[in-house]
């Protein structure tokens, strides 16, 4: 619906008042916040003069502790309302730029008139009527604008539903307080606006997308109900965007009672995390916390083992032979340790555990055992078998403790005590000296001047000091030998009491499984595949140590955890919402997919906690590509594309790598020449994505991305397919997309994943024939060339 110049002129006006009531606001702001910040530099400037000092007697040191705590009370105070005003500064000034995107006039049941509401990334009060001048989009009423067009509307209150009609919805595009684009709209949230914002060049961060939400996206959004939310959405569909305007609005939703600090994100990768940083902070929000499964990991196992990362194991499927039986073998493990059949037996295992099959570690010192390995066997299962593991282990710690204590008795007198005694420096002995009058002090104990009692406390001393990292080892609980009882789990022991059971079955292969598993360990190594469920008996052993504080997880890219992984994560966080996004067309990992193809992530959660959302319109890509990319995939027909135009993807087929090498110079120009801003070159492997960069690098400008790289930057970047998980580029070449390289099933994945990356324009070239993934097409999806 078109405007009229009154309208406008009318609404800019508008505009016109209300920032500068936001400008006068910032003004004010402005100075008070310089009068706090001088507050706090002249408070710590001057922080001792203000406090009385006085420690001749115990009631000066009262009154010194007070004086000071009072003068740091006072710096606390002034500090928050600094940060609180510098807070509300920013909002206003990017609320001053833009104050809203949308408007609408709603009408409720019970009132005479309809009231006009504006909104925009944050709230504006007018403080002398007290009135709104502009709503936060997260306000219940905004949802009106998200979820209606014109018409009979509701939305939902503290206190319940409210009902009215909708008179009027109009969109903006306001920059620098001008308004540039101004339109009356349906339901959907202008397609004028999204195709604006989707037209726009790629940017090494995310932006946010609070003026274009989708309904779909804002029930995603907006969900209070679900302990799992589950969203399957296509490439490009607005998983990441919606579950970041999520974060977003859970935390104004609930600002009294929660913080960024207990929301987790788990990302794919460390790029990524960098990628989606700005969103918060450009809502006026701080950033959750972010990490990847992998680091969970290497965390939680600290330097046990060198630990393999998703990436090599990645690199491994995709570039050993397949024809050796062990690759097949290998391919076997990672399935069937990332099943819930494998979880369900070392659950079994557990269970046996509780009656036999601990291993311990000696407690050694001085090549001398202070307990050995069969003492602790026999002291652990000697206690009663009803008592929990964890719990026994527990006992078994502070048995240990105490036998260490005794040996250190017995040890008091040994002649090695008395060499160290002779032995000792200058300065250690001084030190031990010190310990000495500061433990005689504590104690109490008199003074002796005796040189008999003085060797006896030094020989205390010097036991003690040696067999702190016995104790050290006891608290660690190091004494378990973990990495034995992991793989007594693939040893013929295990095959003949464990496969029985009806919860599991062993997979083919098992024996090439054992033999494998307990080679990489004893090298001191794990296998990617190996990672979550080590950490999994660990804890079913110790206990878990869940993390109580985190109210909502979010996993992006969930389709990529196996259901193991998924499983290990809801019981780390007993007390948080899950909310899972991810594809299960671009599951590229060989391991099963926690996602299914008829019921994401079956049984996580009860069914009445589960709620599932799908997203099939698809806002990325240009429609061409779409109707390309699409082809590519099972269900491909329901993605919907976004109506955005663009030219066809081209296919180029060239016969040598010298051809290859000056079509991809040749294409990245003359993309660039139209204005292409981010280029990706996206290759299969790590391996191949050096080669390329190698092969261009006289020619072009190109970064070299790889897994240890921190974020991405503006221009030419080489990386492998599953680097660039989750991000988008103007235009993205496809090197190469032969057959050789994409022809088995577990490729297509990855194939798909690659072209979906690119925003506005897709090339793929191919050295010898296409993939079958291309050819299989419709012919009038793509055009092809030869070179
Ligand atoms: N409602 C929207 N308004 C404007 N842009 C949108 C909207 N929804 C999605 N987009 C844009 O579409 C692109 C893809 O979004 P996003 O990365 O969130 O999708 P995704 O589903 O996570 O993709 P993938 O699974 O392929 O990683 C982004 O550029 C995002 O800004």
């Amino acid at each position: 619906m078109t405007i009229s110049k009154a309208q406008w002129l009318a609404e800019q006006a508008r505009v016109d008042e209300v920032t500068g009531k936001i400008a006068r606001r910032i003004a004010r702001l402005e100075e008070r916040t310089g009068d706090v910040r001088s507050d706090v530099v002249e408070i710590r400037k001057h922080f001792w003069d203000e406090v009385t000092i006085n420690f001749s007697h115990a009631e000066d040191l009262t009154e010194t502790y007070f004086s000071m705590k009072q003068q740091a009370d006072v710096l606390s105070e002034r500090e928050r309302s600094h940060r609180h005003a510098s807070a509300e500064l920013g909002k206003f000034r990017r609320l001053v730029k833009s104050p809203y995107f949308g408007r609408i006039d709603f009408k409720a049941e019970e009132d005479e008139v309809a009231s006009s509401i504006y909104l925009g990334i944050a709230s504006f009060l007018d403080e002398q009527s007290d009135e709104f001048l502009v709503y936060d989009w997260r306000a219940p009423i905004s949802s009106l604008y998200y979820d209606y067009g014109p018409g009979p509307v509701g939305y939902e209150t503290p206190s319940g539903r409210m009902a009215g009609e909708m008179a009027l919805k109009r969109q903006f595009v306001i920059r620098d307080g001008r308004i540039e684009l101004l339109f009356d709209s349906g339901v959907t949230i202008g397609d004028e606006l999204l195709q604006q914002a989707l037209s726009r060049s790629s940017d090494t961060q995310m932006r946010n997308i609070v003026a274009t939400i989708q309904k779909e996206q804002n029930r995603i959004i907006r969900d209070e109900r679900a302990r799992l939310l589950v969203v399957q959405g296509a490439a490009g569909s607005g998983k990441t965007s919606a579950a970041l305007q999520r974060v977003a609005y859970l935390l104004y939703k609930h600002r009294e009672s929660l913080q960024a600090d207990q929301l987790v994100l788990f990302s794919p990768n460390p790029l990524f995390n960098s990628y989606v940083q700005a969103v918060l902070p450009e809502l006026g929000e701080e950033n959750m916390e972010q990490t990847t499964f992998q680091d969970y990991l290497a965390h939680r196992l600290g330097n046990a083992f060198e630990l393999e990362d998703p990436f090599d194991q990645m690199e491994y499927v995709l570039t050993q032979d397949a024809q050796d039986p062990l690759y097949a073998s290998r391919l076997e493990a990672i399935r069937f340790k990332s099943s819930p059949a494998y979880l369900a037996m070392l659950d079994d295992y557990v269970d046996r555990l509780e009656q036999a099959g601990m291993r311990f570690r000696p407690l050694k010192f001085r090549g001398e055992a202070i307990v050995s390995a069969r003492a602790m066997h026999e002291r652990f299962y000697g206690m009663d078998r009803t008592i929990r593991l964890p719990v026994r282990i527990d006992l078994l710690r502070q048995w240990l403790l105490g036998q260490i204590k005794q040996f250190a008795l017995d040890q008091e007198g040994k002649p090695w005590v008395e060499e160290e005694m002779e032995l000792l420096s200058e300065a250690d002995y001084q030190r031990a000296y010190q310990k000495l009058r500061k433990r005689r002090r504590s104690s109490n104990t008199p003074t002796f001047d005796d040189y008999d009692q003085e060797r006896e406390l030094l020989a205390r001393v010097i036991v003690r000091e040696r067999l702190k990292s016995a104790r050290r080892r006891v608290q660690a609980l190091r004494f378990i030998d973990l990495p034995s009882m992991y793989v007594q789990l693939f040893t013929a022991l295990q095959q003949a009491g464990g496969a029985s059971t009806s919860a599991y079955s062993l997979p083919p292969r098992w024996a090439d499984i054992c033999t494998m598993t307990r080679q990489r360990l004893a090298a001191g190594a794990l296998a990617y595949e190996d990672a979550a469920p080590y950490l999994y008996l660990q804890e079913r052993v110790q206990g878990f140590q869940t993390n109580t504080l985190i109210r909502h997880v979010f996993v992006d890219e969930a389709q990529d955890y196996s259901p193991f992984q998924l499983a290990f994560l809801k019981r780390l966080f007993p007390r948080a919402r899950m909310t899972a996004l991810g594809d299960l067309n671009q599951a590229i990992f060989a391991h099963a997919s926690a996602y299914d193809a008829r019921e994401p992530l079956r049984g996580l959660f009860a069914p009445e906690e589960t709620e599932v959302i799908r997203l099939e319109r698809s806002y990325r890509s240009t429609k061409p590509i779409v109707c390309f990319t699409r082809g590519m995939i099972p269900g491909g027909e329901e993605i919907e594309p976004f109506e955005r135009d663009g030219s066809l993807p081209l296919v180029t087929l060239v016969d040598s790598e010298d051809s290859l090498r000056a079509q991809v110079i040749e294409q990245t120009r003359a993309l660039q020449a139209e204005g292409n801003a981010s280029i990706a070159i996206i290759c299969k492997t790590a391996g191949h994505s050096e080669h390329v960069h190698r092969l261009i690098a006289d020619a072009l400008e190109a970064v070299l991305v790889g897994k240890e790289t921190a974020s991405f930057s503006e221009g030419i970047q080489v990386m492998p397919a599953y680097l660039a998980k989750g991000v988008e580029f103007d235009a993205v070449i496809v090197c190469d997309g032969s057959s050789e390289q994409y022809r088995l099933e577990r490729e297509r994945k990855l194939f798909y994943t690659a072209c979906t990356r690119a925003m506005h324009e897709l090339r793929i070239v191919c050295l010898g024939e296409p993939s079958p993934f291309i050819v299989d097409q419709e012919e009038d999806t793509y055009n092809i060339a030869y070179a």
